[in-house]
């Protein structure tokens, strides 16, 4: 309809393209300028143009004449109109006179009066026109002549006008055709932009995809790495442990050795002086013993009680001369005459004191406690001071008391070596009957439970029901001594105020046992205080106390027939004829240790049973009792044997116990060898599959790149291969290479400004051209075509880098220093020797040049004819088949790694995926930005050889 050209890039929208924002007003469609809409607000502006500059009285006159501006036209676009853009449109038809006559259409290309003039038809001379005839009419001829001619030249005018009409509408109808032709290239660039975007938004889907999967394979691998440490410092931990156990076991097994040895060297010392201590023991024991008896195992100490005040009132004199008495030899003297010496072991007289007296008997003691029956009892006259000896009094502690007390002095003495038990029995044999004096119920003269004799084992006698009370010191004893004493039947006699009516009895039972040996022993103690003798007559005793007497004097006769049988050796020793010898049997007999005190009397009128008493003693001293004999416990010997037999039995399970510890031991040092052999094989594996999986990730990744160069390499094929499209009419109005140009420059200057992450664009402006069409800047005319056909690849692949970009920016760019640990990578398969590079273009395009001029193609990888969108269509689909492929590679590569545990270097991915987040800045800037972007990628392939990649040939133009 008009003659403006439609060609102008900018009437092309391509929103579908990621590129234009959906702000632009086009539609998310790329959608052509409507001609509908063109053509109304066309219509729009005649008719404004019309109304607003026509006066209404003038267009009743002068038809209405479209006149267009084009710079209505331009306001529309935006532009502003020069007065040259102003033309005229023929007259659109008219009555028949007007059109006889020729309707005149004025362009005034005067631009004050708004470009529209209007000017009144005219016929051709005067016809139609009324002429006065008056003489005015001169005037009017002249004027309508001048009209006439005026009007010859605006014909002459309109005819060329007509024909410059013509032209122009030829013209128009050639810039329609080339309209439609762009229109059509235009919307097959659409499509074709909109099969790429798809394309790149599928490769931005499996990108993302493999950025997922990735970022798995980080986590994945970071656990492992994790746990890889644990796993390392456990065996760290462990190596160390199993180091000081070693160290330990060595220094165990040396301490033991040396503690062994020590002790055995100690064992043996101490079986020595065990031997020797022993041995030792065992002389002194027997060295003792032979003592005693050469002393005699009957030992007969003779002592006199001084004269009481009594006898000292009466005048009474000393019948006994004591001046021997060192010798142990008395001498009685009747009338002041000599008349018998006595020889005892020991004389003590009216001087000697308790302490004087128990010093001679204080070794009996040792006796006992080495296991010796001993039995010391006092014999003599009433009143001569048995009791006293025995008993003594508060001040003066007797002989019982004392020898206790010796007892636990020496146990005391040999605590370390014997543990001892002393318990102490209290009787007494009243009228032949044995009366417990420590049972509290028992009182002096009552009739109690009545005791008798039984004989336990050969030799070994005991009453059964009989109090013992055991006793740790010498204050329990005391107390005993005392409750024995208090409860001992007592009278009054002639001679004795408190004379004793009975045989009293201590029994002393000790237990004793060696700690080191295990010898244990019991042996007895007899202290005696013997009912003091009597002449019946002399004392004239009747009743009850006559039969005390008699009694006492039984037993005592029975006591001097066992004397009297001991001392002639008698087979037979009447040791039951009374209840006294039937109980001191065991200290009577043959293997005990006897002591007996002869109590005597220094009064003169006491001479007869003085002598009396001292030719018992003298008897009783000519007993010859034989070797004592150690009283050692059968039933302690049988529990020694048993602890012996249970000793060696813990002896042996103790050396099973250190054979199996030393099994244990042995093992567990097995174990833990084992172990770091296990450790160090994991090691090697893991070190083995970090490099294959280095290897497979390298190999996958250059599969995938070279997949993506190949469809890029195919793209520029297509791309070179275009010129197949129909061509355009004119240059000057806009052709697709200018489109393209126009496209690149686009992306030239915005690359400098990278896209928002929203993807905001705005269209570039055009410029006016001067001849009233819509022209670009001469510098993108200027622009090298083959350039720019190689910078064409880069446009959906930086589109594609955009709108994954956000998500590789996400991954952090960890730096790479463990890749100088890394196995160096493989070349690139020979399928594609020289992959289509993805960045450094810039670099291949001389060599493209020159490919193209018939030299040598060393960059880019051999062409594969692809002259459709249909071949494009299938290198995509080539690009996600290999894609899958990587991720099922990767996918197949993690099983082994999850199933060994061992670490991949993640960092190593991080450089992979940092690597492939610097794709973006490394793109082909332009012509100007060439040499700072082969700056940066020789500073990237150093970083990379730095890093230890073998990129090869590769690493001229694969990343
Ligand atoms: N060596 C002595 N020194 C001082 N006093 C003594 C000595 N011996 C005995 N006496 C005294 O003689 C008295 C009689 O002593 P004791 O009772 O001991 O005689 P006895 O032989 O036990 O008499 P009985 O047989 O009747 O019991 C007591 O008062 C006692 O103090």
């Amino acid at each position: 309809m008009l003659g403006f050209s439609l060609t102008s890039p900018d009437l092309v929208i391509c929103a579908g393209s990621p590129d234009i924002p959906s702000s632009s007003g086009f539609g998310d469609s790329p959608v052509l300028f409507d001609k509908s809409n063109y053509s109304q607000n066309l219509e729009q502006s005649i008719e404004l143009s019309l109304e607003n500059c026509i006066p209404e009285s003038e267009t009743k006159v002068i038809s209405r004449t479209p006149v267009v501006r084009f710079s209505t036209v331009c306001q529309t676009f935006s532009q502003v109109s020069s007065p040259e853009s102003s033309f005229e449109l023929p007259p659109p038809p008219m009555s028949e006179d007007l059109e006889m006559q020729g309707p005149l259409l004025a362009v005034q290309t005067d631009s004050g009066s708004n470009g529209v003039t209007t000017i009144g038809a005219e016929t051709d001379g005067a016809a139609g026109l009324d002429l006065p005839e008056d003489d005015g009419g001169c005037e009017f001829e002249g004027e309508l002549q001048e009209l006439v001619r005026s009007y010859k030249s605006q014909k002459k005018e309109l005819s060329e006008t007509r024909k410059a009409m013509e032209e122009l509408k030829r013209e128009n109808q050639l810039k329609s055709r080339e309209c439609q032709e762009a229109w059509k290239s235009l919307q097959e660039l659409q499509n074709e932009l909109m099969r790429k975007s798809m394309h790149v938004g599928s490769l931005a889907f499996a990108i993302e995809g493999q950025v997922k999967e990735k970022s798995k394979w980080f986590s994945s691998l970071r656990d492992l790495t994790r746990k890889l440490k644990i796993l390392k410092l456990e065996q760290i931990s462990l190596s160390e442990e199993a180091s000081t156990y070693r160290k330990c076991l060595k220094e165990m097994q040396v301490a033991g050795c040396t503690i062994q040895s020590t002790i055995d060297q100690q064992t043996k010392v101490h079986e020595d002086l065990k031997i020797k201590l022993l041995e030792g023991a065992k002389q002194r024991k027997e060295l003792y013993n032979k003592v005693l008896e050469l002393k005699g195992n009957i030992r007969v100490f003779c002592r006199c009680r001084p004269l009481n005040v009594e006898e000292i009132a009466a005048g009474a004199s000393m019948a006994i001369d004591f001046e021997s008495s060192n010798e142990g030899e008395l001498t009685v003297k009747s009338n002041g005459a000599f008349r018998r010496n006595f020889k005892f072991d020991a004389v003590f007289g009216p001087q000697a004191d308790q302490a004087d007296v128990f010093e001679d008997t204080a070794p009996f003691a040792t006796s006992v406690l080495d296991g010796y029956n001993v039995c010391i009892f006092a014999y003599g006259q009433t009143g001569t001071g048995k009791t006293y000896t025995m008993e003594g009094t508060k001040t003066a502690r007797g002989v019982n008391y004392r020898t206790l007390e010796e007892l636990f002095r020496i146990i005391k003495e040999r605590q370390q070596l014997f543990h001892y038990e002393i318990s102490v029995s209290v009787l007494e044999v009243y009228n032949e009957q044995i009366r417990d004096l420590l049972v509290p119920g028992n009182q002096p003269g009552v009739p109690a439970k009545r005791l008798e004799i039984r004989q336990v084992s050969e030799g070994m006698h005991h009453v059964p029901g009989l109090v013992e009370a055991h006793v740790s010191n010498t204050h329990e004893v005391w107390e005993v001594l005392q409750t024995g004493s208090n409860a001992r039947a007592v009278g009054s006699t002639n001679a004795n105020e408190h004379s004793s009516r009975s045989h009293c009895i201590h029994c002393v039972m000790v237990k004793g046992e060696n700690s080191l040996t295990g010898e244990c022993t019991r042996s007895k103690l007899w202290l005696v205080d013997l009912a003091g003798s009597e002449r019946i007559a002399k004392t004239e005793v009747q009743g009850e106390r006559l039969k005390e007497a008699q009694n006492i004097n039984r037993s005592l006769s029975a006591l001097g027939d066992v004397i009297s049988a001991l001392a002639t050796k008698s087979p037979h020793v009447p040791f039951r004829n009374s209840k006294l010898t039937h109980l001191l049997q065991d200290s009577l007999g043959g293997d005990s240790k006897a002591l007996m005190f002869v109590q005597i009397s220094p009064n003169e009128n006491d001479l007869s049973e003085t002598i009396c008493s001292l030719n018992f003693a003298s008897r009783v001293k000519g007993v010859e009792l034989g070797p004592a004999k150690k009283q050692l416990d059968a039933a302690e010997f049988v529990k020694y044997k048993q602890m012996v037999e249970k000793t060696k039995q813990d002896m042996k399970s103790k050396d099973l116990q250190i054979k199996k510890m030393e099994e244990t031991l042995y093992w567990q040092d097995a174990k833990i060898k084992e172990r770091d052999l296990k450790n160090k094989n994991l090691q090697e594996k893991i070190k083995e599959l970090e490099s294959q999986l280095l290897v497979e990730r390298k190999l996958a990744r250059q599969h995938v790149d070279t997949k993506i160069a190949e469809q890029h390499h195919l793209k520029q094929q297509e791309e070179q291969n275009l010129p197949t499209r129909p061509p355009l009419a004119s240059r000057q109005v806009g052709s697709v290479r200018e489109i393209v140009s126009f496209a690149i420059s686009k992306d030239q200057t915005n690359l400098s400004q990278p896209f928002a992450d929203d993807n905001s664009y705005e269209p570039p402006s055009i410029l006016p051209a001067s001849d009233g069409h819509a022209k670009y800047n001469d510098s993108m005319e200027k622009e090298n075509i083959p350039l720019i056909l190689g910078q064409q690849p880069l446009l959906p692949k930086r589109t594609g880098r955009f709108s994954i970009c956000a998500t590789a920016r996400q991954v952090p760019m960890a730096p790479a220093p463990r890749r100088n640990s890394l196995i160096p990578l493989p070349s690139a398969p020979s399928s594609s020797p020289c992959p289509a590079p993805l960045l450094p273009l810039q670099e291949c395009l001389p060599e493209k040049n020159e490919c193209e001029d018939g030299s040598e193609m060393n960059c880019l990888p051999e062409k594969i004819p692809c002259h459709s969108p249909k071949g494009i269509r299938s290198g995509g689909k080539k690009i996600s088949s290999a894609l899958r492929r990587s991720l099922q590679k990767k996918m197949h590569m993690k099983s082994p790694m999850r199933k060994v545990g061992v670490n991949v270097g993640m960092e190593k991915i991080r450089v992979s995926i940092g690597n492939r987040g610097r794709i973006g800045p490394r793109m082909f800037l332009g012509s100007n930005r060439i040499a700072r972007t082969k700056d940066i990628q020789n500073k990237q392939s150093q970083r990379e050889k730095e890093r230890g990649w073998n990129i090869g040939t590769a690493g001229k133009t694969v990343i």
